[in-house]
């Protein structure tokens, strides 16, 4: 669909099921959070306090900026470039990358279960990245920029979304051990979003409001444009990246580990009419051959399980094969207490 110059929007696209009303004022935006003050260990005061403002964020937002962040300008640099290139490319050069019928991996639409399932106005390419034995063929096929790139970008955002996933252990009381044990060999996933201008942008969505199934996702906005929404209070609101800023967000996954205490929110992307819109979503998930659930460090007689403990696959499982719809994934994961349940403990 992309670059395609369209004048009426086809029927699969238009979704008039979706709320557009937004915040009624710009000046209320997601907190900032200082990668650079959270781990310099010299001043214990400021990484202290950071670190607070970081337990708020996760906790009352589930989003943040991080500016500081240390990963590499010319890397990032480098991924805008190849990420624009890519998009770029004639039609017939990006679907020598396109996904196969029932694999996720490549570039086309994520998450379409059914004909008659509505279509998000953006084309995605998305590639399992790490641990290496995960890469699809496709992987491979890269062209050389490309790929090493990806490479390159991937494994400092790596990185980093450990980093920051062991300061948020840290502030409720998970030991880094538990994290690194969950999520450090986790699978690390990348989708890169391409939404094109649209002549009728209030009656279409580039993603529709969902939340992320990972523990954490780093997002870059390639091209600086306006266009993500998250929904804090019932309320959407636009977020208006920070240059040299990463968008982060916490994902179902942390939701769980944390038993509930941060939530992963749900976000959307809307288009315009005159600009595109292009971004970079970096996923850090738990270890495939892992199980996910609540962290054992929190879990006591006075703090029991909200979720149920399962094998990392079979959670992907559910995920990959639901049509994407807010939080639902993550509420499969809940456990509920029945009446039954009530009437044993008293
Ligand atoms: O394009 C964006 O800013 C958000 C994309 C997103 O939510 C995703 O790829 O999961
Ligand atoms: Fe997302």
């Amino acid at each position: 669909m992309a670059k395609k110059k369209l004048v009426t929007i086809p029927s699969r696209y238009v979704r008039d099921d979706q709320d557009r009303s937004i915040a009624s004022s710009n000046n209320i935006q997601v907190p900032v959070v200082d990668m650079q003050r959270l781990i310099n260990a010299s001043d214990h005061d400021s990484m202290n306090l950071e670190l607070q403002k970081l337990h708020f964020a996760a906790k009352e937002w589930g989003f943040f900026q991080l500016i500081n962040h240390g990963v590499n300008c010319s890397v990032v640099e480098k991924m805008r470039d190849e990420t624009k290139k890519f998009f770029d490319l004639p039609l017939e050069e990006k679907n020598k990358f396109e996904q196969s019928p029932g694999d996720t991996d490549g570039f086309g639409q994520l998450f379409v279960v059914s004909e008659e399932q509505k279509l998000d106005w953006g084309d995605l390419f998305y590639l399992k990245i790490s641990p290496p034995h995960l890469r699809m063929p496709i992987f491979s096929k890269l062209y050389l920029s490309l790929r090493e790139t990806i490479e390159e970008y991937s494994e400092e955002v790596k990185e980093l979304s450990m980093k920051v996933l062991k300061e948020l252990g840290k502030a409720v009381g998970i030991e880094e051990e538990e994290v690194k044990s969950v999520f450090e060999e986790g699978m690390q996933s990348m989708r890169m979003n391409y939404y094109p201008p649209c002549p009728q942008p209030e009656l279409v969505m580039g993603v529709c409001p969902h939340s992320d199934a990972c523990a954490l996702t780093i997002l870059l906005q390639v091209n600086q444009t306006e266009g993500l929404q998250i929904r804090k209070d019932g309320i959407w609101i636009p977020i208006l990246p920070l240059p040299n800023a990463f968008i982060v967000n916490v994902g179902d996954a942390f939701e769980i580990f944390t038993n509930g205490i941060y939530k992963s929110i749900e976000h959307r992307s809307v288009v315009s009419s005159e600009k595109e819109r292009i971004s970079v979503a970096t996923f850090q998930s738990a270890r495939l051959d892992g199980e996910l659930g609540p962290a054992n460090s929190l879990i006591s007689a006075h703090n029991p399980p909200l979720f149920k403990k399962m094998g990392v696959t079979e959670y992907f499982r559910g995920y990959f094969t639901r049509e994407l719809v807010g939080k639902s994934h993550v509420d499969t994961m809940r456990i509920t207490t029945t009446e039954d349940d009530l009437k044993n403990v008293n």
